[in-house]
């Protein structure tokens, strides 16, 4: 089969190359497909923090290579780490990246770009560094929820100057030592809050613990995932967060000791292989992405249970994970609290399924790369669709869709979610495809190869 329209109707680009402005391929045939996907995100950059704060030289085999890793990688070498790339023993692999730890000291500004995990992860690693930090980003990136990460700092000894207001930029003035100790925190914004605290947390004079009051924090996976690394590094963490995900934790405190060096291969990027098994499910078709792991604490690895759901065949073998579609799409009522990051590519599958769907727990996209809930419900609406905002999340009744113009947000998980959309619906333009570029290098290259069979 072929895509009918993978045309181009802009180029220039800020973000590596992919064009501005991209008509999404509409799938005339079911897609038949094996997509390999790049590392994991989230993965990659617990991995790039640790190893900055380890005890030795550390490994990384196959990390993803994407904007937000770039900048972690670039901004762990600005406060003291060497990095370096390593040839991939295998020529189509990406090159692997060694991380020599050095002592820490204050760089900056430190440039955050729109993501998470570096505006997150590196405000503890700058407290325990010599001389202070800037940190700052994207226009969006100044508006992203920082609060309660800087109130804690400061609990633990810390000194951070902002505005008042809690918001990027920020200044961490690192002194070489972090005192440590409790903390009480509000971390129903991001779960990213308690896993920044947790990653530095060995290295400070008394350890951590970190106590969470208020609504549940989301992302359960994501802590499930912090505390393994943590464990793979030799850290001794504990909490009351069950292993299995779905409850959040409320208490976790972290041991003060060595931070052992890391030797590992990066698992593929689960949560990127949404839309890519969406497009087997809402084209009748069959995607297979090779190397899904049997066992993993990434979020993504709920695509399976949810896909299934929505009508798909879900098939996890040694070789890969397939994902088949079949006579049609069904809604769903979720709670995606656990798996925020899931919800612009499965409210695109709800938008062409056969009956309603209703998307619970994630007020907490409202402080993601956009506004996810009110950005999904806007775009949606614009192609025809009916789509509503809840308190937590969006009621989705499925209509026959138009083509138009859908604009993005710098939202790369709103690109993925579109092309989904486009595969249906002849006519739909994602405005600045090249935002994927956050978590995905060359997504418009990997989706008309997936097309192409
Ligand atoms: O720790 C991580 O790697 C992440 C945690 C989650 O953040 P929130 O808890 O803020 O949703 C997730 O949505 C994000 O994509 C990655
Ligand atoms: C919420 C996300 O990213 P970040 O790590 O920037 O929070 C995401 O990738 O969906």
């Amino acid at each position: 089969m072929s895509p009918s329209a993978s045309t181009t109707t802009s180029t220039a680009t800020s973000t590596g190359g992919a064009p501005l402005d991209w008509a999404a391929p509409l799938s005339e045939a079911p897609v038949d497909a094996d997509v390999r996907l790049p590392g994991s995100k989230s993965l990659t950059n617990r991995y790039l923090v640790l190893a900055a704060l380890a005890e030795g030289p550390s490994e990384l085999r196959a990390p993803l290579r994407s904007r937000d890793t770039l900048l972690m990688a670039a901004a762990v070498a600005s406060l003291g780490a060497r990095v370096s790339d390593v040839p991939a023993s295998d020529p189509t692999e990406v090159p692997g990246w060694r991380v020599e730890p050095g002592a820490l000291r204050g760089a900056g500004p430190l440039d955050c770009g729109l993501a998470g995990t570096v505006m997150r992860f590196l405000p503890p690693v700058a407290a325990l560094a010599s001389g202070g930090t800037t940190f700052d980003g994207d226009p969006h990136a100044r508006t992203r929820p920082m609060a309660p990460l800087l109130g804690a700092l400061r609990d633990l000894g810390a000194r951070v100057d902002d505005d008042g207001r809690g918001l990027m930029p920020f200044t961490v003035r690192g002194t070489g030592h972090l005192p440590g100790g409790r903390t009480v925190m509000d971390a129903s914004a991001s779960s990213q809050f308690v896993s920044a605290l947790l990653l530095a947390a060995a290295r400070s004079d008394a350890g951590v613990e970190v106590v969470h009051e208020g609504e549940p924090v989301p992302s359960a996976p994501h802590l499930v995932m912090t505390q393994q690394v943590l464990r793979d590094a030799g850290v001794e963490v504990e909490s009351d967060l069950a292993t299995t995900g779905g409850a959040s934790g409320t208490r976790w405190r972290v041991a003060p000791g060595r931070v052992g060096a890391l030797d590992v291969d990066v698992e593929p990027d689960l949560s990127n292989a949404a839309p890519f098994l969406a497009a087997a499910l809402v084209t009748g078709g069959r995607v297979t992405v090779p190397g899904w792991p049997q066992r993993t604490t990434q979020a993504g690895d709920a695509l399976r249970d949810l896909l299934d759901e929505m009508g798909a065949d879900v098939d996890l073998t040694p070789e890969g994970l397939t994902v088949r579609g079949g006579d049609g799409v069904s809604g769903i009522d979720a709670d995606l609290h656990d798996v925020g990051e899931l919800t612009p590519v499965l409210a695109a599958v709800a938008a062409l399924a056969d009956t309603p769907t209703r998307l619970r727990g994630i007020a907490h996209l409202r402080g993601h790369e956009t506004d996810r809930l009110a950005a999904l419900a806007t775009e949606l609406n614009a192609l025809g669709g009916d789509v509503s905002e809840t308190e937590d999340g969006l009621l989705i009744r499925p209509r026959p869709l138009h083509g138009g113009r859908f604009s993005t947000y710098g939202d790369h998980r709103m690109a993925t979610a579109a092309a989904v959309l486009g595969l249906a619906v002849p006519g739909v333009v994602v405005l600045d495809v090249g935002t994927t570029a956050k978590t995905l290098p060359d997504f418009p290259g990997l989706w008309t190869g997936m097309l192409a069979g």
